[in-house]
């Protein structure tokens, strides 16, 4: 029974958060396809063929080898963008770390070739997610196993300043003996902002509490209990960079983290700071960056990262003498390579054989439990959408679908994302030569200016399904099956989940049942005795196999919808023979 029903837009933009659970989809659904429409997830590789995987920077041995056991794997290193572009139309992924910009033009060259980008490690703005989730691929990182790597480096550069130890060493290895020149600052008891207070952040913040320092933190959308947990106090920005003796810099490069440290958050440092970036060089504004330094405002300052890289030979902060550099080395400890190289590897793979990583960074998220419950509904989704495009006459144009989820679980107790997509891929998919997936799905809808309305329709009852009944309807179009038509003028299908296979339960307002198996014939008829026969020796005599019939009728001897499954496709003339029937008003053959 209906208790409630609220409309809701229950799919968000899909999360640039990365997650260190790994799930996956339900190999029967995603994996290489049967037939040239079945359900697919991420990737479509022809049956049998093996991958090719593209390596263009160098990647830790174990990780290599987990993919050569799945993929041909070419490592090719110091591309060209040129050559990267001519490459990448021969291959099914290709795997990164940050020196490779994975721009529009790879994505476009790979002529939609490439499924799958694995980005070796955290930062993914080398690479170009819009244009990714545009081509429908799917763009996978290895989010944990760099942390405390990039951590450690934080830890280093910070204690290289304070004391000095680059210029000491360098003027050593010149023959100076300069004692007083290089002495130190000392980190007890000195505030350190640690700006950025996620996955390195927090290791660093860890670390410096070791060393007696005080640790402020920034950052807008940590956790103040996080904080609180290791000691750490979280603060505004300007409260932070105007306390802090050290800055250190973990917050990815954003157009709203682009040269935030420019001249006017310079100017509010307290005289002698000393700021460490192991994040990005972007965030930092070099030029002020290099003023500060020449006008006393920041002391010192270590870089691993720079907005160039390589930065040109005269860059003027690798050439400062208060300044201490490294050539983005954060991530460069053979235990995080080695560590990197698995997690990218597993993830890239997963993806290859039709699974969902769990570091997707353009795919929405679902939990693996969740997946697995919805599994057959997501075969559902996208067959009630094949369905019912289908259903369209030609020449009407597919603006407006409505997708009723009708459940007894609560609104916030089912995730809808996967379904929708899926939905969007059996609309879109049989009238145009996309190939839509999880990744695409809402931008292809969009391109195509299909707006797809969720509701839900909230049942009395067990949650023990998540689903009860998927309905789907098409607005403001003509069908070529008159009988699909429901009483507000909709084209209108409803399907169930019965014993885990996925049924078609409503067409307009006949009430069906036919599991959504092969393909479909509905017919409407005068109810009367002997139809199912009929048609049954028609597609008989013409040895098509007949999986699954269901009549719904009005009433008796009056009109009825029957829904015939069949296995094989039946020919132009027994399709004739069946809508030469007398008592047969309409029919329709949909492909499934
Ligand atoms: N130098 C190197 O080799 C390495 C660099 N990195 C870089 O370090 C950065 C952090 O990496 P993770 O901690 O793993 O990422 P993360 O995603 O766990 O943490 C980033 C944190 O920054 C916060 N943030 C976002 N906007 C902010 C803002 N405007 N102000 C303050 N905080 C903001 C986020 O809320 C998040 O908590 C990334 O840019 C990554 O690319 C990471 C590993 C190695
Ligand atoms: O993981 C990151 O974000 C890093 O910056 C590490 O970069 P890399 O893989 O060492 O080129």
């Amino acid at each position: 029974m209906a208790a409630a029903s609220s409309a809701s837009n229950l799919l968000s933009v899909p999360s640039l958060k990365t997650r260190s659970l790994r799930i996956s989809l339900p190999r029967r659904f995603f994996a290489v396809p049967r037939r040239a429409h079945a359900p697919s997830s991420f990737v479509v590789l022809a049956v049998g063929a093996k991958p090719t995987v593209l390596v263009t920077e160098k990647l830790g041995q174990a990780g290599l080898e987990l993919l050569k056991e799945f993929a041909n794997v070419d490592c090719s290193y110091n591309l060209t963008q040129e050559e990267l572009c001519t490459k990448i139309s021969l291959c099914d992924a290709l795997v990164v770390r940050s020196g490779t910009k994975v721009g529009k033009e790879v994505f476009e060259s790979s002529g939609g070739r490439l499924k799958v980008v694995g980005r070796a490690g955290v930062g993914i703005d080398n690479v170009d997610l819009s244009a990714a989730t545009e081509h429908g691929c799917l763009v996978v990182n290895a989010p944990t196993a760099n942390t405390v790597a990039a951590a450690e480096h934080a830890i280093a550069l910070i204690t290289a300043l304070a004391r000095n130890i680059a210029p000491a060493d360098a003027s050593l290895k010149a023959g100076k003996w300069l004692r007083t020149k290089y002495v130190g600052v000392s980190l007890v008891g000195k505030t350190v902002a640690v700006m950025g207070f996620g996955k390195v952040g927090t290791e660093v913040a860890r670390r410096a509490k070791g060393l007696g320092m005080h640790v402020i933190a920034h950052d807008p959308y940590a956790p103040a209990e996080r904080a609180r947990a290791i000691g750490a106090e979280l603060v505004s920005f300007d409260e932070a960079i105007s306390r802090a003796d050290f800055i250190s810099l973990h917050m990815p490069l954003t157009p709203a983290t682009s040269k935030i440290f420019n001249d006017e958050v310079f100017s509010k440092l307290k005289k002698g700071v000393r700021i460490v970036n192991v994040a990005r060089g972007g965030v930092i504004d070099e030029e002020a960056l290099v003023r500060a330094l020449d006008s006393g405002i920041v002391a010192q300052a270590a870089l691993d990262v720079f907005t160039e890289e390589p930065p040109p030979k005269d860059h003027k902060l690798v050439q400062h003498e208060n300044v201490t550099v490294t050539p983005h080395l954060g991530a460069s400890t053979v235990e995080a390579q080695e560590g990197v190289a698995i997690e990218i590897a597993e993830a890239v793979v997963g993806a290859l054989k039709g699974e969902l990583a769990a570091t997707a960074v353009n795919a929405p998220m679902v939990p693996a439990e969740v997946l697995a419950e919805l599994a057959p509904f997501v075969e559902l989704s996208e067959k009630l959408g094949r369905l019912a495009v289908q259903l369209v006459a030609g020449g009407s144009g597919v603006k407006s679908v409505k997708v009723t989820y009708a459940s007894a679980r609560g609104p916030d107790d089912l995730d809808t994302r996967l379904l929708r997509a899926m939905i969007t891929k059996g609309l879109i998919e049989p009238i145009s030569s996309v190939f839509v997936n999880l990744v695409n799905a809402d931008f292809t809808a969009k391109q195509r200016g299909l707006r797809i309305a969720e509701e839900r329709i909230v049942l009395d009852g067990s949650p023990e399904s998540p689903l009860e009944y998927i309905q789907v309807q098409i607005a403001n179009v003509e069908s070529k099956f008159a009988s699909a038509i429901s009483e507000a003028g909709e084209i209108t299908v409803e399907g169930k989940v019965k014993d885990g296979i996925p049924h078609l339960t409503k067409v307009g307002t006949f009430e069906v049942d036919v599991s959504l198996e092969g393909s479909i014939i509905l017919c409407r008829q005068v109810d009367q005795p002997g139809m199912i026969g009929t048609v049954g020796s028609i597609l008989g005599e013409e040895n098509v196999n007949v999986s699954f019939m269901s009549v719904g009728r009005v009433a008796p001897r009056k009109h009825a919808v029957m829904a015939i499954g069949v296995d094989e496709e039946p020919s132009k003339q027994a399709l004739k023979k069946i809508g030469d029937i007398p008592a047969i008003e309409e029919f329709v053959y949909l492909n499934l």
